[in-house]
Order: structure tokens, then C-alpha cells, then sequence
């Protein structure tokens, strides 16, 4: 693989911005990749495991230079990041980000930057419940759905080369517009960490009260379903807090569903109960079969490249 851009600049150094390093560094896609991190420890961890050749203390002195820049910390934050990068950019750099909401990023970001350059919101449909620079690896992308929500200045030869880039990792991408996208992922990805984290307050609620061991003896249905509930709260907090329109939609339709299946269980319903589940089963089924998902512990793998492709 050859060199995409000279030099870039990661903005934040945890999961995602530690996986970009090393899959970068593993395809020879940048000449050098740097970063900044607010921490002294995380600036010591990244160079320490070779994420970036330099690292520094501010996002201003790290995006100097740079081709590409990635945003890589949380939606909440973007705002102050771009205030303060932007007068630093060099012109005709592309900047993206990877958050998992995109109609709040593209507010808060595109406003503070200079013509010239390009900016391009993405969002990779890939990740794990661990954080910080050490949770990142190289493969987390392969065959994983990188989203890019470009915006109307967003020009056709620099989206091109930032999905060049993307792919180059092993991504699979695909555009689509920032409204969209929010609600598909209220859908697919923020009701469902809700109600994890829901179901885990549940569970220790209980505890407390019948100082039973509901966690020690959880079934692995249990484990499975609220592993993502372990994620940074930090980013959910602002996940919640900018996607707050579709999420609500999301979950007021999820309670009506919910509250159906209570009545079916207090009324004794069994047929009910029987025919949604073999509907639901038979929908999860056929998104397995259709390739979106695998036995993965997580969502948004991209189909398998066809024999040959
Ligand atoms: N964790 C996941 O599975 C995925 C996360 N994302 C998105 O990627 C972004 C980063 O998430 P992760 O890498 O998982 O988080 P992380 O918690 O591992 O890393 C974020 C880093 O940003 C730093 N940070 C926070 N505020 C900052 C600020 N104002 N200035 C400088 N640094 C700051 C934190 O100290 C931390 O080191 C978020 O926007 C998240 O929504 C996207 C896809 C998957
Ligand atoms: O760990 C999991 O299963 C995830 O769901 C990871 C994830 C979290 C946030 C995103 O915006 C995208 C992917």
C-alpha cells in the first residue's frame, strides 16, 4: 500500500485514534502520524508504544503541517477543538472526525473552519466497550462500514482521497447525509447502549435490595447483551446529549413495543408472545444471513469481499 497522505495529525488518543495509528503505521498509508493527547501520561503511552512519532501537548501545535487531521475524542468536545485548530490548519488540508453523531459535529466544526480547507465528517462503524491508547489495533477495521457524511462543500477529489484512505485501512464506505445517518445509528447503535446501561442498573438495583447474586450467577445472555454498558461514559453522555431527537424517537417506539410484551405476559398471551418472537427471530436471522453481522461481539461488519474481488 502506498502513501495517502504525508502527515497526519490525530486529535485525541484513545481507542479509535490508537487503532487509525497502528493500522496506518501496518499499511504504510502516511510518511508520519502525530497526535496530540491532553494527558502527560497518554503523551508518554503514545510514544512509548510508537502510536505517533511526535506528540503534543496542544491540538494547535499538532495540526501544523498536517494533510489529514482526525478528530478523534468526544462529540462534546469537537466544538473547542476546531475553535482552537483552526487558525493552525494548513490550507488545503482535509479535516475529519469519527464521531457517532454527525449532524452536531458538522455544526459545531464547520463553522470555525477556513476556506481552503476541506472538511469531511466520517464516523467507522467499528469499535469495542475499552478506551484510552492501549485498547487500539490494527485490524479493527477490516471489513467494518465507515461512514462518511460529507457536507456541501465537501470537493469530490478530496472525499476520494479520504475514502481511499479509509478502505486502505479495510473499511468498506459508504456516504450518506448527517440526519440520516443520525437516526440509523439511534436505531442500531445509541437506544441499544441506553438500555444496556439501563438493564445493568437494573441488575445492581436489584442486588442491592435482595443482596442476591445477580451478577455473579448472570446468564450469558445477560453478559452479552450489557458488555457494551462497560463503554466510556463520557462518550455516551455526549452521544445522548447531541443525538437527542432520534434517540427519543427511537425510544419512545421502543417502549410502545416494550409495554406490548408486558401486556402479553401479564394477560398470559402465549401466541402473542410466540408469533413476535419467531418474527423477530426470523428479521435477526436474515440480517445474519444478508452478511451485517457475524458472531462479532460488536455491530457494522460490512459484507465479505466476494471470491475474487
Ligand atoms: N468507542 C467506540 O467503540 C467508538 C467511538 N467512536 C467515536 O470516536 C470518538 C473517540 O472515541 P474513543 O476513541 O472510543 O474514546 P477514548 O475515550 O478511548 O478516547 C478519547 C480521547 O479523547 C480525549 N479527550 C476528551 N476530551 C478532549 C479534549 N477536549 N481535548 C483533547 N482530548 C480530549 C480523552 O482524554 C481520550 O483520551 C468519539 O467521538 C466516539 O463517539 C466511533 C466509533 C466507535
Ligand atoms: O462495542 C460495540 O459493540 C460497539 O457498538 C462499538 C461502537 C460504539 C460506538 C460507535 O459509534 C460505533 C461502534
Amino acid at each position: 500500500m502506498s502513501v495517502i497522505y504525508d502527515r497526519v495529525a490525530l486529535i485525541g488518543l484513545g481507542l479509535i485514534a490508537s487503532s487509525i495509528a497502528h493500522a496506518v503505521k501496518w499499511k504504510g498509508l502516511a510518511r508520519e502520524v502525530v497526535g496530540h493527547a491532553r494527558s502527560a501520561e497518554t503523551r508518554a503511552t503514545a510514544l512509548e508504544i510508537g502510536l505517533c512519532s511526535e506528540v503534543f501537548e496542544t491540538a494547535a501545535e499538532a495540526v501544523r503541517g498536517a494533510d489529514l487531521v482526525i478528530l478523534c475524542v468526544p462529540v462534546g468536545a469537537m466544538d473547542a477543538i476546531a475553535a482552537e485548530i483552526a487558525p493552525h490548519l494548513k490550507p488545503g488540508a482535509t479535516v475529519t472526525d469519527v464521531g457517532s453523531v454527525k449532524q452536531a459535529v458538522i455544526d459545531a466544526v464547520g463553522p470555525h473552519l477556513p476556506e481552503g480547507v476541506h472538511f469531511i465528517p466520517g464516523h467507522p462503524l467499528a469499535g469495542t466497550e475499552h478506551s484510552g491508547p492501549r485498547a487500539g489495533f490494527a485490524t479493527l477495521f477490516v471489513n467494518r462500514w465507515w461512514l462518511l457524511t460529507p457536507v456541501a462543500q465537501s470537493e469530490p477529489d478530496a472525499v476520494a482521497r479520504l475514502r481511499s484512505f479509509v478502505e486502505a485501512m479495510g473499511a468498506n464506505v459508504e456516504e450518506m447525509d448527517a440526519p440520516h445517518h443520525d437516526l440509523v445509528l439511534a436505531v442500531t447503535s445509541h437506544t441499544p447502549h441506553l438500555i444496556a446501561y439501563t438493564m445493568v442498573g437494573v441488575a445492581d438495583h436489584l442486588r442491592r435490595v435482595s443482596q442476591s447474586e445477580v451478577i455473579k450467577f448472570s446468564a450469558s445472555g445477560f453478559r452479552d447483551f450489557t458488555r457494551i454498558a462497560a463503554s466510556d461514559p463520557v462518550m455516551w453522555r455526549d452521544v445522548f446529549l447531541t443525538n437527542k431527537e432520534a434517540t427519543l424517537d427511537i425510544l419512545g417506539r421502543f417502549t410502545e413495543e416494550l409495554f406490548m410484551l408486558q401486556r402479553a405476559i401479564r394477560m398470559g398471551d402465549g401466541d402473542m408472545l410466540h408469533d413476535y418472537f419467531t418474527r423477530t427471530r426470523a428479521i435477526r436471522r436474515g440480517i445474519i444471513e444478508a452478511g451485517q453481522d457475524t458472531d462479532a461481539p460488536d455491530f457494522g461488519r460490512a459484507p465479505a469481499p466476494k471470491p475474487g474481488a
